[in-house]
């Protein structure tokens, strides 16, 4: 049987309805006109023209309307009744209807007052909501109060950053399910040696493990997106090795910065052979102080995870540092990346161990990558998680 639509516009509430049928979804998907607007709107927008409803690309706004997917997500994220969910960016609810009815309670993050407003009303309609607390907030700059779980289809553009916060941001929680580009999928789940394999791999795998659950065809939203979706698992370690996390990913931040050279032409770059005595002496002197008991302030310095902003405070170091202290400094380095048989290594290939057994090297031999790292800095109270996502 073919689906005629009806002739009659398609009210907002359409956006909620769910239908198994692919081909009903597709037909709901044209009939209710929530397109492209190039012509008139040079902002990218998705217009439904009939309710008013401009669903915006910019903020990531394609809905997930199969009940099929929607259900196989609450299934695999393993919601216990007393759980408290963090759902990011709940757009119209279809989700949230769903996790209200497996957890006890959802907090929601929506940028959007008009989805939060169109949130709200639906879920009071069924009477859940004494359950949901919304947050009308951009996800990266609100703070998240206590969870037990997140599940959500996020805006993709935030997708990096997002990641950073959930497993660097100090929130415990049993497990993430995101729907994700698929694309971003597989580099989070890329192993070393992969094509694909990159510092977010390395640092989210430092600290969490990340499992592949299913692909989502791009028909499955709407408006229709460019590009399908997977959905992943994270799930933070219950132990992490014992290192800085800052100084790790400012670590790996270097090591990366050019993931298909290897180590050794990487780390011989004379910039890196500045920046890196910088930090070295920085820190020593920090040291020193410390021992005095003087309170030190690093403003002078930047993080050394900022290229360009190093690059003046470099050049005025540089001139007042010799060639010769600054060859014996590269030889240092060179021979500690020998010394651990680096030197010809690519990152892209090494393993979190290798990379962290590289890490202990350079520290044991006081080269340090966070200008931060002090004395008993070891339980990495204050990550600066930013620092951990690759844009
Ligand atoms: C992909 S849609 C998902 C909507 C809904 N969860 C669903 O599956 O149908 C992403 C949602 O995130 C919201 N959003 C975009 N950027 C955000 C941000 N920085 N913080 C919080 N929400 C955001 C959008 O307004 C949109 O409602």
């Amino acid at each position: 049987m073919v689906f005629k639509p009806k002739s009659t516009p398609l009210y907002l509430s359409g956006l909620f309805f769910f239908r198994n049928s692919k081909r009903f979804l597709r037909t709901i998907s044209t009939h209710c006109s929530a397109k492209y607007d190039e012509e008139n709107d040079s902002n990218h927008e998705f217009r439904n023209q009939q309710h008013h409803l401009y669903l915006y690309k910019s903020k990531g706004q394609h809905l997930l309307t199969n009940t099929r997917i929607l259900d196989a997500i609450i299934r695999r994220s393993n919601i216990a009744p007393t759980d408290t969910v963090l759902e990011i960016g709940p757009g119209t609810g279809n989700l949230t209807v769903k996790l209200l009815e497996a957890a006890e309670k959802v907090v929601a993050v929506e940028i959007d007052r008009r989805m939060v407003d169109v949130l709200h009303k639906r879920i009071s309609d069924i009477g859940l909501q004494d359950r949901l607390h919304v947050i009308c907030n951009d996800a990266m700059k609100a703070e998240f109060p206590r969870f037990d779980l997140v599940v959500a289809n996020i805006p993709y553009g935030i997708s990096s950053p997002l990641i950073a916060k959930l497993v660097y941001g100090g929130n415990s929680f049993r497990s993430a399910t995101l729907l994700l580009q698929k694309e971003f999928a597989r580099r989070l789940l890329a192993k070393p040696g992969d094509s694909e394999f990159n510092r977010l791999a390395v640092n989210v795998k430092l600290v969490a493990d990340v499992e592949f659950v299913m692909d989502v065809s791009k028909r499955e939203f709407l408006p229709c997106p460019k590009v399908d979706s997977s959905v992943v698992i994270i799930r933070p370690k219950n132990e992490i090795p014992d290192v800085n996390l800052n100084e790790w990913c400012a670590f790996t931040r270097t090591c990366f910065s050019k993931k298909n050279k290897t180590l050794g032409a990487t780390f011989k770059q004379k910039k890196k052979v500045i920046q890196l005595l910088k930090l070295a002496e920085t820190t020593c002197s920090m040291r020193e102080n410390a021992l005095v008991g003087h309170n030190y302030e690093c403003d002078e310095y930047n993080d050394g995870n900022n290229e360009e902003e190093d690059t003046n405070g470099e050049d005025s170091f540089a001139s007042s540092t010799s060639d010769l202290e600054l060859n014996l400094f590269k030889e240092k380095i060179v021979g500690i990346l020998k010394k651990g048989g680096f030197e010809d290594k690519r990152p892209s290939k090494l393993s979190n161990e290798e990379l962290l057994h590289l890490l202990s090297l350079f520290n044991q031999a006081g080269i340090y990558f966070h200008d931060h790292v002090k004395p008993n800095d070891s339980n990495n109270a204050n990550v600066d998680f930013a620092a951990a996502y690759v844009s």
